[in-house]
């Protein structure tokens, strides 16, 4: 936009300029401009400038002018009756009374069924879209859409002979010499996007608001503010007059134009009004008791609660809007303004659009898809109905408070504290905001100092597309705050932005966008694929390997949407089931995280390798050799074959090792089974045939060891009587032949056990016993005895702990044990004799 003229056309200064400073900034224009003035809207109220209360207390809510501009507000028709006509008008009161109206509306968005307060081109009354706005400008496709916020400035008209500054280059202001503070150094020239002067508000509006309006209608968070001193010219500049329309009224024009332009979707607008003043924020829509009782608070990432929310459906509704939030506005006359803003207001359209579609009524099956929209503190939203997507985003319009001296007045002087220091953090925030942006850097940026910056962090982050409009009084009794404003606005300039459309996508719409992407890529690939040979001959080396780069980046895009499409597709099926999510394969929920990693890790690898394969194997189907086309039918063959062996390899990966590779792995554990079972049976014959073996050397030992038991009785009692004999001299040393017989052993005693052996031993014993020893077992020529030791001596140790000493060589044992005793003959002797153990 082009640098408007420096001086207001003179047909404009007879005309009544509302610029009604209190107290003069300088005497030139005090003495010339008009007092006070009737101001009215371009929505065609009759709001007028006038003093307002200085305390909270006289806000003006409940006047007499609340009254008539309620007479103005037209009846609300029946609900639902806008079925193809218009939508209908909000905020009509129930019953007549002032209070009522503004204590609820019926379109509060908490009451409204977001689906019957669309609004489209169809809705859009020509009257909403009124010449004022210059539908035939046309924007270019990167309207607002700058990274850099867009800075402009105005000057406010001065009947000065002498103003401050110099404007007369384009887009650039510089303070004349003779005004600076010092005459040694050249003052500072600035430049911006715009500099703009005189009374006419709309240049103003098509420079600086219109773009970032549309930007908002598509889709982009936009925010437009006015930043100055105070007097110079903010509420001139966003609210107008009624000659003199300004940014918010020409922008509420310009949304129904844009919708009225744009028949392939349609929208739900909600507005909210509030304010903050002395750093509490209060909701401008809300009945004033309530406001001041609960105070907006900012939540989380500069979520409102609570704020009230009005859908408008046209022009008229936002007009009701507008008027209640100005109503409750705090103004008060200062020594520099007679309407005074004591506080920043923020004026803000919610735009939500979809593309159109049937009506809900003649949808009823629409589907709504679940999960897309978290419930909202103010009530339903726009849903993202039959595959439709909903873009949303906001348009703040903001008129801060002017930044100002110290007043006469107490109660101004402690708004003008909150109103400076809030500015002040503003001022510093952008600062920070801008030495980032250039140092690239990442500095704390003190957005909680004041609420202003609070409420303006999500947009000043860089959330959305910026305009400011700083307004400057060209008087030389104001160089030093314009000087500031001027500073302000050149920081401002290196912030930063990167807003980004936010757009709610339903589920179907993704997954239909994903497979027509995937259908084009596989279009390209083929493309690619049929091409290949011609190629691949006329490629170098490294082109090659590039080109199958490139086929490989293809895939893998295609391989990330069709896993796309998957998960879409499961959030979908799983919406029955909140309580465990929905998968494609099926994951046992029992495993430990541990086990379910490691069965997700081995997955990846798994299909990492195979794809890689299948690109191997792609790539080699590619290169394949060309088939002259007059070939003979072997060649054919041949390379049938090779490709069928190849595609064969191609199916093995695809498929998976399990069902291709099954039948070798089968033949081969067959084998190996085979083998390993003859060898088991065998082991198991030995095995048993031992512990049969080892079961009856167990049973022999056991009968040895009783056997033994009952032999050392019988020692012992042949040891005793032998003890006897010897006691009455008849010892062996005298041992005659004597008719003396010694007691008979019991019956089944040691002479059963005695004649038991020797039958068992009759083979290899030879006893000496004589005819009659059988029946006289004492009649034994002890003379051979003689010289023998004791037969207690003479019994071998061993043979009396052999039980602990069981072997496999038992037998042999025995069988030695024979042959020693055969070898000793008087042992033999005796051991053929009753009671005469071994
Ligand atoms: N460009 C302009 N053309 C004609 N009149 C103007 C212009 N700028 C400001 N005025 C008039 O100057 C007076 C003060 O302007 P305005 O109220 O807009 O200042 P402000 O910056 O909003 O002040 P404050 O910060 O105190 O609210 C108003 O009467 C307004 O009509």
């Amino acid at each position: 936009m082009s640098t408007m003229a420096s001086t207001p056309a003179p047909s404009k200064l007879t005309r009544s300029v509302p610029f009604t400073p209190k107290r003069p900034l300088s005497f030139a224009s005090s003495s010339e401009l008009p007092s006070a003035i009737k101001t009215s809207s371009v929505l065609g109220s009759t709001a007028k400038k006038f003093k307002a209360a200085l305390s909270s207390e006289s806000r003006l809510r409940t006047t007499a002018a609340t009254k008539s501009s309620l007479a103005t507000v037209p009846a609300t028709p029946a609900k639902k009756s806008f079925e193809g006509t218009r939508p209908r008008t909000p905020g009509t009161p129930r019953s007549q009374t002032p209070t009522s109206h503004v204590a609820t509306s019926d379109m509060d968005v908490s009451r409204i069924d977001p689906e019957d307060a669309l609004v489209d081109f169809q809705t859009v009354e020509p009257g909403d879209v009124s010449a004022d706005i210059d539908e035939a400008t046309i924007l270019g496709p990167n309207y607002g859409k700058e990274d850099k916020v867009l800075v402009s400035i105005r000057i406010r008209p001065t009947t000065s002979a002498h103003p401050a500054w110099d404007h007369s280059a384009q887009r650039t202001i510089k303070l004349f010499p003779q005004y600076a503070k010092s005459t040694a150094t050249t003052p500072p020239e600035f430049n911006f996007d715009e500099v703009i002067t005189g009374s006419e508000n709309r240049p103003v509006y098509n420079a600086v608001a219109r773009g970032h309006v549309c930007a908002a209608m598509d889709g982009y968070n936009s925010i437009i503010f006015a930043y100055g001193q105070t007097a110079s010219g903010k509420t001139f500049t966003l609210s107008g007059t009624e000659d003199q329309p300004g940014i918010i009224p020409r922008a509420m024009k310009d949304v129904f134009g844009y919708i009225r332009r744009t028949p392939t979707r349609e929208y739900l607008l909600r507005c909210s009004y509030l304010e903050i003043y002395n750093e509490t924020i209060y909701d401008l829509l809300a009945p004033p008791s309530m406001s001041a009782a609960q105070p907006v608070q900012i939540q989380g990432s500069g979520i409102l609660v609570p704020l009230r929310e009005e859908v408008v459906t046209s022009l008229k509704s936002v007009k009701e809007v507008l008027e209640r939030g100005e109503r409750n506005r705090r103004t008060a006359s200062t020594d520099w303004n007679e309407r005074s803003s004591r506080s920043h207001s923020v004026f803000r359209l919610v735009v939500e659009s979809r593309e159109r579609g049937e009506k809900r009524s003649e949808t009823p099956s629409g589907r709504q898809t679940p999960g897309t929209r978290p419930p909202t503190p103010g009530g339903p939203r726009l849903q993202t109905i039959g595959g439709r997507s909903v873009q949303t985003s906001v348009l703040s319009l903001i008129d801060l408070a002017g930044s100002e001296k110290a007043t006469s007045d107490k109660e101004r002087t402690r708004e003008g504290k909150y109103i400076n220091t809030s500015l002040l953090t503003l001022g510093s925030v952008i600062g920070t905001l801008a030495e980032n942006a250039a140092k690239n850097k990442n500095d704390h940026v003190p957005y909680r100092n004041s609420k202003l910056t609070r409420l303006l962090q999500p947009s000043l982050s860089g959330d959305a597309r910026i305009s400011v409009i700083c307004t400057i009084n060209p008087d030389a009794t104001a160089v030093a705050e314009s000087t500031s404003t001027l500073l302000f606005a050149q920081r401002i300039k290196r912030v930063q932005l990167n807003a980004k459309k936010k757009e709610i996508v339903d589920t179907d719409a993704l997954i239909e966008r994903y497979r027509k992407e995937i259908e084009e890529l596989k279009n390209k690939l083929s493309e690619r694929e049929a091409e290949a040979p011609a190629r691949t001959r006329r490629l170098s080396a490294r082109e090659q390997i590039d080109e199958s780069k490139a086929m490989k980046d293809l895939n893998s895009r295609i391989q990330q949407l069709t896993k796309l499409i998957l998960t879409s597709q499961t959030v979908d099926e799983s919406k029955g089931d909140e309580s465990r999510p929905a998968s494609p394969s099926k994951v046992d929920f029992d495993m430990s995280p541990y086990q379910l990693q490691q069965e997700l890790l081995a997955t990846r690898l798994q299909l990492e390798s195979q794809s890689s394969q299948i690109l191997s194997l792609e790539a080699a189907l590619l290169s394949r050799p060309e088939l002259p086309p007059d070939a003979s039918e072997t060649e054919k063959d041949k390379l049938i074959a090779e490709q069928a062996k190849t595609i064969r390899e191609l199916e093995i990966v695809v498929c998976g090792y399990e069902d291709n590779l099954g039948e070798p792995l089968r033949a081969v554990r067959e084998d190996v089974e085979k083998e390993w079972v003859g060898k088991l049976e065998e082991e198991v014959k030995k095995r048993e045939e031992k512990e049969a073996w080892a079961a009856e050397l167990v049973r022999q030992l056991d009968k040895e060891k009783k056997l033994r038991i009952k032999l050392e009785e019988e020692r012992r009692a042949l040891a005793s009587f032998v003890n006897k004999f010897d006691s009455l001299g008849l010892g062996f040393s005298s041992a005659l032949p004597s008719k003396l017989k010694p007691a008979k052993p019991t019956p089944g005693g040691a002479s059963a056990t005695f004649a038991e052996r020797q039958q068992s031993r009759a083979a290899n014993v030879a006893p000496a016993i004589t005819e009659d020893a059988e029946c006289s077992p004492a009649r034994v020529d002890f003379s051979s005895l003689k010289a023998q030791p004791s037969l207690l001596d003479q019994m071998p140790e061993e043979e009396w702990c052999i039980m602990d000493d069981v072997s496999f060589e038992m037998e042999s044992v025995r069988h030695k044990s024979a042959v020693t005793r055969s070898e000793n003959p008087d042992k033999n002797i005796l051991s053929s004799k009753e009671n005469i153990p071994l």
